[in-house]
């Protein structure tokens, strides 16, 4: 499936150096240039790194799987993309802080854990790769993504692995709160098996291209990243544009639910095209959360379902989540199934993993669904500033002021001839022609998005495939810096939302005044022959947005019951969509269909020549 992406003309066809300089300063993102197998990677230890095939295509860069010169086992993968995009840069920096294979060791033996589904980075470095400077990570190879199997059983696993998967995310999550972060991003495709055959009872969370520091102070929403995460499971703190590790807790829930094989009432109500509406509803639904449950499983609500999501519907946006009181929710309920807590993840659905109140919660669903056809929302919505820029690694500020290597300038690529490598001669991306583009007005396009709308751009024989995308402006920590200077702000209520705006047409209806760029990424190149590929398709809508003022928050229905937003003077709605003063709208959107959801987009944020402290 190809990508569609914006672009601007500064990063337009072609002058692949020129290119990457320029793009520095253009608001989008390039696809990464192919890197041929065999070429051997040198990271910033000097260490080398030979590339195998493409295993898989993210929303921003691609993957390869790799391995130590000289070895034949391809046991790593290379994560690579233009050095100019954010989300790697975001990755990197969270693994060089967080997560060396040390910090992942130390924290198995202060919990007791055999495993823990926590990737590490094993190098990182720079290349140029066809005159084009790429950063690139390196990391463990896993298997196939859980998302995969999800698909394979009509949008369900069995019910002991559903438990058994958030036992092993809530250990991860508990590294990853630990180490003052929130990963922002949970879902089946981004959870993937241990390689090989004795590595099939861990799964691995991986993606940290949305990771970042949570809040434990003042609960101040910020406009620049609301809507963050992949709209599907985003929690009501990131709609808002608040980092939290309730927020984790909640994604983990609602992908619980589909996990189960429950349509999502968001999902189910067709409102993926518009953040607002999706938000109010996940309001709604966790403000009666027993209810809401009721109403999606019939009267086979799973207890453990039940019981975690109020656990979670009480937390506070700082509560340390109980970890332990969590765990027990989900052993208990593997004991009840007398499911075991060991051996290899089951994902296939057979007879022990299907569970019969999740089969009848299903097909009581079904039927509620064909009763209510809900229309296709294709209305106006805030979607999220997308807003990143990430030159050079010295610019960055760190929160925990651990130094950090600076890569070295040299071009750390070389292609070897070894003839245990298959050669593979990688497809050449088509260049992209302004034709692609589909421009949309800034005024009158509320960056609304829909999957369906959109699908036909996804179409590889409806759009030749240009190579570039978004590009994403700001500076990391910038809403730390900020933080105590704003005053907090309170989490608007449902009521608030102005859903309906009926000033801003509907993206389809506006298709060529506007002037957001739509664009068809190259066509995804995987190896056919794995099973474990997997790949993203996306659409990105860039729109700007007149800033508009601030107006005054309504205090009910709020969720968030801090003391200090209580407290707010200054109070600010946050979530009208009509109101909330985006001055760029960039969303990068994802599969329809059967696909799982993909990432939409992220907000980074880089500060630029601030001298790091010594650590
Ligand atoms: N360590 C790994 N081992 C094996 N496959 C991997 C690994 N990391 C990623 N992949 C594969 O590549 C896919 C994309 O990876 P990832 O999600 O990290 O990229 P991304 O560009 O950040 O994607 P997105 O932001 O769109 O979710 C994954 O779904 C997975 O199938």
């Amino acid at each position: 499936m190809p990508k569609v992406a914006t672009k601007k003309a500064a990063a337009a066809a072609g002058g692949a150096k020129k290119a990457a300089a320029g793009a520095k300063k253009s608001k989008l993102y390039n696809m990464p240039e192919k890197i041929k197998e065999g070429t051997i990677l040198t990271d910033m230890m000097k260490g080398e790194w030979k590339i195998g095939p493409s295993i898989g295509t993210g929303g921003f860069g691609e993957i390869y799987s790799a391995t130590k010169p000289g070895e034949n086992k391809y046991e790593y993968v290379v994560k690579c993309e233009p050095h100019d995009n954010g989300p790697l840069f975001v990755e990197m920096h969270f693994y060089m802080r967080n997560a060396k294979l040390d910090d992942v060791r130390r924290f198995q033996k202060d919990h007791g854990l055999k495993s823990l589904g926590m990737p590490y980075m094993v190098g990182n470095g720079s290349a140029e790769i066809n005159g084009i400077k790429h950063r690139f990570i390196v990391m463990p190879r896993y298997g196939s993504d859980v998302a995969k199997y999800f698909l394979e059983n009509n949008r369900r696993l069995p019910e002991g692995t559903c438990y058994r998967l958030a036992l092993q995310m809530l250990d991860v999550y508990e590294f990853i709160h630990g180490c003052g972060y929130v990963h922002a991003d949970l879902k089946a495709a981004n959870i993937l098996l241990g390689y090989g055959p004795k590595q099939q009872h861990q799964a691995y969370l991986v993606d940290f291209g949305l990771a970042s520091r949570f809040t434990t102070k003042d609960f101040k929403p910020d406009p620049k990243k609301m809507h963050n995460g992949t709209i599907d499971y985003t929690s009501r703190d990131a709609h808002l544009g608040v980092p939290t590790m309730r927020a984790d807790m909640e994604i983990l829930g609602y992908n619980l639910i589909e996990w189960l094989g429950i349509e999502l009432p968001w999902v189910r109500d067709k409102l993926l095209a518009n953040p607002s509406k999706v938000q109010k509803s996940k309001e709604e639904f966790m403000s009666k959360i027993s209810e809401s449950l009721k109403s999606l499983f019939g009267s086979a609500v799973p207890e453990a379902v039940l019981e975690y999501m109020k656990y979670v519907s009480k937390m506070e946006y700082n509560t340390t989540p109980d970890y332990e009181k969590c765990r027990k929710i989900f052993q208990n309920a593997l004991k009840a199934l007398k499911y075991p807590n060991s051996g290899d993840l089951e994902l296939k659905l057979k007879s022990r993993g299907e569970m019969p109140s999740t089969s009848k919660a299903k097909t009581a669903q079904t039927k509620a669904k064909v009763k209510k056809s809900a229309p296709v929302d294709v209305d106006d919505s805030e979607n999220e500033v997308i807003d990143a820029s990430d030159d050079d690694d010295g610019d960055v500020i760190y929160d925990n002021k651990r130094p950090i290597k600076k890569e070295p300038k040299t071009n750390n690529l070389k292609t070897t001839k070894d003839k245990s490598t298959p050669k593979v001669t990688p497809k050449r991306l088509p260049k992209s022609t302004p034709k692609d583009v589909l421009k949309m007005s800034p005024v009158t396009l509320n960056s609304s998005l829909k999957r369906k709308s959109l699908d036909v751009s996804r179409s590889p024989l409806s759009s030749p495939s240009p190579s570039k995308r978004t590009k994403l402006n700001g500076s990391i920590n910038s809403s730390a810096k900020n933080r105590s200077r704003r005053s907090p702000l309170k989490r608007p209520s449902p009521s608030g939302h102005n859903t309906s705006s009926t000033s801003s047409p509907r993206l389809r209806s506006t298709p060529m005044n506007a002037k957001a760029s739509i664009r068809m990424s190259p066509a995804i190149s995987m190896s056919s022959s794995r099973s474990d590929v997997s790949m993203d398709a996306n659409v990105i809508v860039n729109v700007k947005r007149k800033k508009k003022p601030l107006q005054p928050a309504t205090e009910e229905n709020s969720h968030t019951t801090s003391s200090s937003s209580k407290s707010t003077p200054l109070a600010a709605k946050t979530t009208n969509s009509s109101s909330t003063p985006v001055t760029r709208v960039n969303v990068r959107k994802v599969g329809g269909g059967d696909e799982s959801p993909r990432t939409p987009a992220v907000t980074v944020k880089k500060s630029r020549r601030v001298h790091r402290s010594p650590s």
